[in-house]
Protein backbone atom coordinates (compact mmCIF):
# COMPACT_ATOMS: atom_id res chain seq x y z
CA UNK A 1 0.00 0.00 0.00
CA UNK A 2 1.68 3.60 -0.89
CA UNK A 3 1.78 6.26 1.26
CA UNK A 4 0.38 9.62 0.42
CA UNK A 5 4.11 11.09 -0.41
CA UNK A 6 4.19 8.85 -3.02
CA UNK A 7 1.48 10.74 -5.56
CA UNK A 8 1.91 13.97 -6.57
CA UNK A 9 -0.09 16.49 -5.12
CA UNK A 10 -1.94 18.35 -8.66
CA UNK A 11 -4.28 20.58 -6.56
CA UNK A 12 -5.26 21.89 -3.14
CA UNK A 13 -8.58 23.56 -2.01
CA UNK A 14 -9.37 24.82 1.51
CA UNK A 15 -9.97 21.60 3.30
CA UNK A 16 -9.20 19.14 -0.16
CA UNK A 17 -6.28 18.15 -1.84
CA UNK A 18 -5.78 16.36 -5.35
CA UNK A 19 -2.97 13.69 -6.07
CA UNK A 20 -2.26 11.48 -9.12
CA UNK A 21 -2.43 7.71 -8.96
CA UNK A 22 -1.05 6.95 -12.57
CA UNK A 23 -2.46 8.57 -16.30
CA UNK A 24 -6.13 7.76 -15.86
CA UNK A 25 -6.83 8.32 -12.00
CA UNK A 26 -6.78 10.39 -9.13
CA UNK A 27 -6.82 10.38 -5.19
CA UNK A 28 -9.62 12.83 -4.13
CA UNK A 29 -8.85 13.45 -0.53
CA UNK A 30 -10.81 15.45 1.74
CA UNK A 31 -9.03 17.29 5.29
CA UNK A 32 -11.00 17.34 8.62
CA UNK A 33 -10.31 21.24 7.80
CA UNK A 34 -13.18 23.66 8.33
CA UNK A 35 -14.03 26.84 6.52
CA UNK A 36 -15.97 29.34 7.79
CA UNK A 37 -17.12 33.19 7.18
CA UNK A 38 -13.55 32.62 4.32
CA UNK A 39 -11.34 31.26 6.82
CA UNK A 40 -9.73 27.67 7.66
CA UNK A 41 -10.29 27.86 11.22
CA UNK A 42 -6.58 26.24 13.15
CA UNK A 43 -8.95 23.26 14.73
CA UNK A 44 -9.43 20.58 12.64
CA UNK A 45 -13.48 18.97 13.44
CA UNK A 46 -12.41 14.73 13.99
CA UNK A 47 -13.92 12.56 11.17
CA UNK A 48 -15.14 15.60 8.87
CA UNK A 49 -13.09 13.90 5.98
CA UNK A 50 -14.51 10.82 6.78
CA UNK A 51 -17.89 11.80 6.90
CA UNK A 52 -17.69 13.83 3.99
CA UNK A 53 -16.65 11.67 2.00
CA UNK A 54 -19.21 8.74 2.70
CA UNK A 55 -21.70 11.37 2.03
CA UNK A 56 -19.99 11.84 -1.45
CA UNK A 57 -20.60 7.86 -1.82
CA UNK A 58 -24.24 7.29 -0.68
CA UNK A 59 -24.93 10.46 -3.39
CA UNK A 60 -23.17 8.78 -6.17
CA UNK A 61 -24.91 5.62 -5.37
CA UNK A 62 -27.93 7.11 -5.66
CA UNK A 63 -27.91 9.52 -8.53
CA UNK A 64 -25.90 6.44 -10.74
CA UNK A 65 -29.16 5.78 -12.38
CA UNK A 66 -29.37 9.86 -13.63
CA UNK A 67 -25.65 10.24 -14.21
CA UNK A 68 -22.38 8.46 -14.90
CA UNK A 69 -19.83 9.82 -12.37
CA UNK A 70 -15.82 9.25 -11.90
CA UNK A 71 -15.91 7.11 -8.21
CA UNK A 72 -13.75 4.04 -8.89
CA UNK A 73 -13.15 3.06 -5.33
CA UNK A 74 -13.05 4.24 -1.81
CA UNK A 75 -11.37 1.08 -0.25
CA UNK A 76 -8.82 -0.66 -2.48
CA UNK A 77 -5.22 -0.84 -2.32
CA UNK A 78 -3.86 2.34 -4.22
CA UNK A 79 -5.76 4.49 -1.05
CA UNK A 80 -2.93 5.12 1.52
CA UNK A 81 -4.11 3.81 4.39
CA UNK A 82 -3.37 7.36 6.44
CA UNK A 83 -6.58 9.22 4.88
CA UNK A 84 -8.58 5.63 4.19
CA UNK A 85 -11.91 6.40 4.77
CA UNK A 86 -11.25 10.15 3.62
CA UNK A 87 -10.29 9.37 -0.07
CA UNK A 88 -11.50 8.34 -3.25
CA UNK A 89 -9.66 6.78 -6.60
CA UNK A 90 -11.57 8.66 -9.17
CA UNK A 91 -11.02 8.20 -13.02
CA UNK A 92 -8.74 11.77 -14.23
CA UNK A 93 -11.63 13.60 -16.35
CA UNK A 94 -11.84 16.76 -18.94
CA UNK A 95 -12.85 19.03 -16.12
CA UNK A 96 -15.81 21.26 -17.56
CA UNK A 97 -14.60 24.65 -16.66
CA UNK A 98 -17.54 25.82 -14.75
CA UNK A 99 -19.42 25.74 -11.42
CA UNK A 100 -22.73 23.96 -11.87
CA UNK A 101 -24.76 25.66 -9.69
CA UNK A 102 -28.60 24.19 -8.74
CA UNK A 103 -30.74 26.88 -6.17
CA UNK A 104 -34.08 25.49 -5.03
CA UNK A 105 -33.94 28.56 -2.54
CA UNK A 106 -33.05 32.00 -2.43
CA UNK A 107 -29.54 32.60 -0.02
CA UNK A 108 -26.08 34.20 0.08
CA UNK A 109 -24.69 35.31 -3.56
CA UNK A 110 -28.59 34.74 -5.30
CA UNK A 111 -30.44 36.67 -2.50
CA UNK A 112 -27.88 39.72 -3.40
CA UNK A 113 -28.24 39.26 -6.91
CA UNK A 114 -32.01 39.26 -6.94
CA UNK A 115 -32.32 42.20 -4.98
CA UNK A 116 -30.17 43.96 -6.97
CA UNK A 117 -31.39 43.11 -10.46
CA UNK A 118 -34.50 40.54 -9.58
CA UNK A 119 -32.66 37.87 -11.24
CA UNK A 120 -29.92 35.16 -10.73
CA UNK A 121 -28.00 34.35 -13.54
CA UNK A 122 -30.12 36.21 -16.06
CA UNK A 123 -32.86 34.45 -14.87
CA UNK A 124 -36.02 36.60 -13.52
CA UNK A 125 -37.55 35.28 -10.56
CA UNK A 126 -41.24 36.72 -9.39
CA UNK A 127 -41.03 39.90 -6.96
CA UNK A 128 -41.16 39.50 -3.41
CA UNK A 129 -39.18 36.97 -2.45
CA UNK A 130 -36.94 37.26 0.50
CA UNK A 131 -33.47 35.45 1.77
CA UNK A 132 -34.69 31.81 2.43
CA UNK A 133 -37.33 32.41 0.12
CA UNK A 134 -37.97 28.42 -1.65
CA UNK A 135 -38.23 29.10 -5.76
CA UNK A 136 -41.01 28.43 -7.82
CA UNK A 137 -39.02 25.70 -9.09
CA UNK A 138 -35.05 24.99 -8.75
CA UNK A 139 -33.12 27.15 -11.15
CA UNK A 140 -29.57 26.74 -13.01
CA UNK A 141 -27.10 29.22 -11.37
CA UNK A 142 -24.03 28.75 -12.75
CA UNK A 143 -20.18 30.30 -12.00
CA UNK A 144 -16.75 30.98 -12.59
CA UNK A 145 -14.21 28.60 -10.69
CA UNK A 146 -12.39 31.15 -8.50
CA UNK A 147 -8.83 30.62 -7.52
CA UNK A 148 -7.63 29.74 -4.27
CA UNK A 149 -9.27 32.78 -1.39
CA UNK A 150 -11.23 34.15 -3.72
CA UNK A 151 -15.50 33.57 -4.82
CA UNK A 152 -16.58 32.05 -7.62
CA UNK A 153 -18.56 34.53 -9.90
CA UNK A 154 -22.17 33.86 -10.68
CA UNK A 155 -22.34 33.97 -14.67
CA UNK A 156 -25.59 33.51 -17.32
CA UNK A 157 -26.01 30.21 -18.97
CA UNK A 158 -25.05 32.47 -22.14
CA UNK A 159 -21.70 32.64 -20.26
CA UNK A 160 -21.59 28.73 -20.36
CA UNK A 161 -22.66 28.55 -23.67
CA UNK A 162 -19.66 30.79 -25.06
CA UNK A 163 -17.43 28.63 -22.83
CA UNK A 164 -18.67 25.17 -23.84
CA UNK A 165 -21.15 25.23 -26.65
CA UNK A 166 -24.30 24.70 -26.43
CA UNK A 167 -24.89 21.24 -26.95
CA UNK A 168 -22.61 20.91 -23.57
CA UNK A 169 -23.98 23.90 -21.85
CA UNK A 170 -28.01 22.50 -22.22
CA UNK A 171 -26.91 18.96 -21.03
CA UNK A 172 -25.03 20.34 -17.83
CA UNK A 173 -27.81 22.51 -17.27
CA UNK A 174 -30.05 19.62 -17.42
CA UNK A 175 -28.32 17.14 -15.29
CA UNK A 176 -27.29 20.08 -13.11
CA UNK A 177 -31.25 20.39 -12.38
CA UNK A 178 -32.31 16.60 -12.42
CA UNK A 179 -29.40 15.70 -9.92
CA UNK A 180 -30.88 18.72 -7.05
CA UNK A 181 -34.17 17.79 -7.37
CA UNK A 182 -33.41 14.17 -6.91
CA UNK A 183 -31.58 14.74 -4.46
CA UNK A 184 -33.46 17.59 -2.48
CA UNK A 185 -36.25 15.71 -2.83
CA UNK A 186 -34.41 13.12 -1.06
CA UNK A 187 -33.19 14.73 1.74
CA UNK A 188 -36.30 16.61 2.63
CA UNK A 189 -38.10 13.78 3.12
CA UNK A 190 -35.87 13.03 5.84
CA UNK A 191 -35.98 16.50 7.09
CA UNK A 192 -32.92 18.57 5.69
CA UNK A 193 -33.30 20.64 3.18
CA UNK A 194 -30.61 21.03 0.49
CA UNK A 195 -30.86 25.03 -0.79
CA UNK A 196 -28.36 24.99 -3.37
CA UNK A 197 -25.56 22.47 -4.34
CA UNK A 198 -21.97 23.38 -6.67
CA UNK A 199 -21.67 20.26 -9.02
CA UNK A 200 -18.50 19.67 -11.39
CA UNK A 201 -18.82 17.47 -14.31
CA UNK A 202 -15.73 16.17 -16.82
CA UNK A 203 -15.84 14.76 -20.12
CA UNK A 204 -14.49 11.05 -20.48
CA UNK A 205 -14.66 9.94 -24.25
CA UNK A 206 -16.60 12.43 -24.87
CA UNK A 207 -19.07 11.48 -22.12
CA UNK A 208 -20.36 13.96 -19.44
CA UNK A 209 -19.30 12.42 -16.34
CA UNK A 210 -20.05 13.88 -12.75
CA UNK A 211 -16.81 15.09 -10.84
CA UNK A 212 -15.56 16.46 -7.54
CA UNK A 213 -17.51 15.72 -3.85
CA UNK A 214 -21.35 15.44 -4.13
CA UNK A 215 -23.77 17.08 -2.41
CA UNK A 216 -22.14 17.24 0.85
CA UNK A 217 -22.25 20.29 3.19
CA UNK A 218 -19.18 22.20 2.14
CA UNK A 219 -20.79 21.97 -1.78
CA UNK A 220 -24.24 22.66 -0.42
CA UNK A 221 -26.35 24.65 1.95
CA UNK A 222 -27.94 21.88 4.45
CA UNK A 223 -30.82 23.55 6.39
CA UNK A 224 -32.85 21.53 9.12
CA UNK A 225 -36.19 21.46 8.11
CA UNK A 226 -37.82 21.62 11.04
CA UNK A 227 -36.93 25.26 11.23
CA UNK A 228 -37.08 26.67 8.03
CA UNK A 229 -38.76 30.14 8.15
CA UNK A 230 -38.23 32.57 4.92
CA UNK A 231 -37.17 36.02 5.68
CA UNK A 232 -33.94 35.51 7.17
CA UNK A 233 -30.38 33.65 6.52
CA UNK A 234 -31.31 30.32 7.77
CA UNK A 235 -28.96 28.18 10.18
CA UNK A 236 -26.59 25.95 8.29
CA UNK A 237 -27.03 22.28 9.63
CA UNK A 238 -23.37 21.83 9.88
CA UNK A 239 -21.48 24.88 10.09
CA UNK A 240 -24.35 27.23 12.64
CA UNK A 241 -22.09 26.39 16.27
CA UNK A 242 -19.34 27.57 14.26
CA UNK A 243 -20.66 30.83 12.68
CA UNK A 244 -22.11 31.88 16.53
CA UNK A 245 -19.14 30.86 18.26
CA UNK A 246 -16.91 33.04 15.99
CA UNK A 247 -19.51 36.06 16.24
CA UNK A 248 -19.81 36.01 19.90
CA UNK A 249 -18.37 38.26 22.25
CA UNK A 250 -16.41 36.10 24.51
CA UNK A 251 -13.89 35.70 20.88
CA UNK A 252 -13.69 39.28 20.35
CA UNK A 253 -13.58 38.50 16.52
CA UNK A 254 -13.96 41.12 14.31
CA UNK A 255 -15.59 39.18 11.00
CA UNK A 256 -15.34 42.46 8.92
CA UNK A 257 -11.08 42.53 9.56
CA UNK A 258 -8.33 40.28 8.48
CA UNK A 259 -7.40 38.70 11.54
CA UNK A 260 -8.20 34.57 11.69
CA UNK A 261 -10.20 33.78 14.64
CA UNK A 262 -8.98 32.61 17.23
CA UNK A 263 -8.52 28.78 17.94
CA UNK A 264 -11.98 27.19 18.72
CA UNK A 265 -13.38 25.26 21.98
CA UNK A 266 -13.30 21.63 21.99
CA UNK A 267 -17.17 21.98 23.32
CA UNK A 268 -17.52 23.79 19.83
CA UNK A 269 -15.45 21.12 17.72
CA UNK A 270 -17.64 18.49 19.32
CA UNK A 271 -20.91 19.97 18.57
CA UNK A 272 -19.90 20.32 15.03
CA UNK A 273 -18.38 16.68 14.71
CA UNK A 274 -22.01 15.78 16.35
CA UNK A 275 -24.17 17.92 13.16
CA UNK A 276 -21.60 15.91 10.43
CA UNK A 277 -22.75 12.52 11.70
CA UNK A 278 -26.31 13.33 12.61
CA UNK A 279 -26.58 14.67 8.67
CA UNK A 280 -24.90 12.06 7.25
CA UNK A 281 -27.16 9.15 9.46
CA UNK A 282 -30.41 11.42 8.93
CA UNK A 283 -30.24 11.84 4.88
CA UNK A 284 -28.64 8.41 4.21
CA UNK A 285 -30.44 6.11 7.07
CA UNK A 286 -26.70 4.65 7.59
CA UNK A 287 -25.04 4.21 10.64
CA UNK A 288 -21.73 6.39 10.65
CA UNK A 289 -19.83 3.92 13.09
CA UNK A 290 -20.24 1.43 10.10
CA UNK A 291 -17.97 3.05 7.76
CA UNK A 292 -14.35 2.72 7.10
CA UNK A 293 -11.65 3.82 8.46
N1 LIG B 1 -12.73 15.64 -8.92
C1 LIG B 1 -12.07 15.66 -9.87
C2 LIG B 1 -11.23 15.66 -11.02
C3 LIG B 1 -11.22 14.53 -11.89
N2 LIG B 1 -11.98 13.42 -11.61
N3 LIG B 1 -10.43 14.53 -12.98
C4 LIG B 1 -9.65 15.60 -13.25
N4 LIG B 1 -9.62 16.68 -12.47
C5 LIG B 1 -10.40 16.75 -11.36
C6 LIG B 1 -10.32 17.99 -10.56
C7 LIG B 1 -9.40 19.01 -10.76
N5 LIG B 1 -9.64 19.98 -9.84
N6 LIG B 1 -10.69 19.61 -9.12
C8 LIG B 1 -11.24 20.42 -8.01
C9 LIG B 1 -10.54 19.95 -6.75
C10 LIG B 1 -11.07 18.93 -6.04
C11 LIG B 1 -10.43 18.51 -4.87
C12 LIG B 1 -9.29 19.11 -4.42
C13 LIG B 1 -8.77 20.11 -5.16
F1 LIG B 1 -7.66 20.66 -4.73
C14 LIG B 1 -9.37 20.55 -6.34
C15 LIG B 1 -11.13 18.40 -9.52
Amino acid sequence: MPTLAEYPKIAAGKVRELYAVDDDHLLLVASDRISAYDFVLDVPIPDKGRILTAMSVFWFELLGDLVPNHLVSYDDDRIPAEVRGRALIVKRLEMLPVEAVARGYLAGSGTRDYDRTGAVCGVTLPGGLVEGSKLPEPIFTPATKAELGEHDENISFDAVVAEIGADLAGKVRELTLAIYSKAADYAHGRGVILADTKLEFGLLDGVIVLGDEVLTPDSSRYWPADTYEPGHAQPSFDKQFVRDWMTSPETGWDREGNQPPPPMPAEVVEATRSRYVQAYEQVTGRKFSDWIG
